[in-house]
């Protein structure tokens, strides 16, 4: 099972962050992600204008609506969003964090397919 068919589990406080050596292992699978200067799991996606950064948010925040696991989402540079993860209730990365992270990844090739049909 992919990343990205997996489930969000609950967020139980004080349960542990993975490992590092987890977290590197997992981000091979990611490309394009990273772990930013303050732990998150992180990855900018580049749009040709502002509303397409603001349509896939609003595809983001459904899937982590759906599986009850977060990311921080900022649209910036006015076609930039991007998004970084980790859990509070572990104060640290767990498998949720590079769940919705596959999952935001196959949105956005699905989103580009559906930008490429709208293209006159
Ligand atoms: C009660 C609710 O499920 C929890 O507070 C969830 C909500 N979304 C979450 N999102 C993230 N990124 N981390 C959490 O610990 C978390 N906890």
């Amino acid at each position: 099972m992919t990343l990205a068919d997996k489930k969000c589990a609950p967020c139980e406080l004080g349960t542990p962050p993975m490992s590092r050596q987890w977290a590197e292992k997992l981000l091979n699978d990611l490309p394009g992600w990273g772990i930013d200067e303050n732990g998150k799991l992180a990855k900018t996606y580049t749009f040709n204008n502002f509303m397409d950064a603001v349509h896939f948010l609003d595809k983001v925040a459904k899937i982590a609506e759906e599986e009850g696991h977060h990311p921080d989402m900022c649209v910036q540079n006015y076609n930039q969003l991007k998004l970084m993860s980790w859990t509070h209730a572990s104060k640290g990365l767990t498998e949720n964090d590079f769940i919705i992270a596959a999952k935001a990844e196959r949105a956005f090739s699905g989103f580009q397919k559906e930008l490429a049909c709208a293209m006159p």
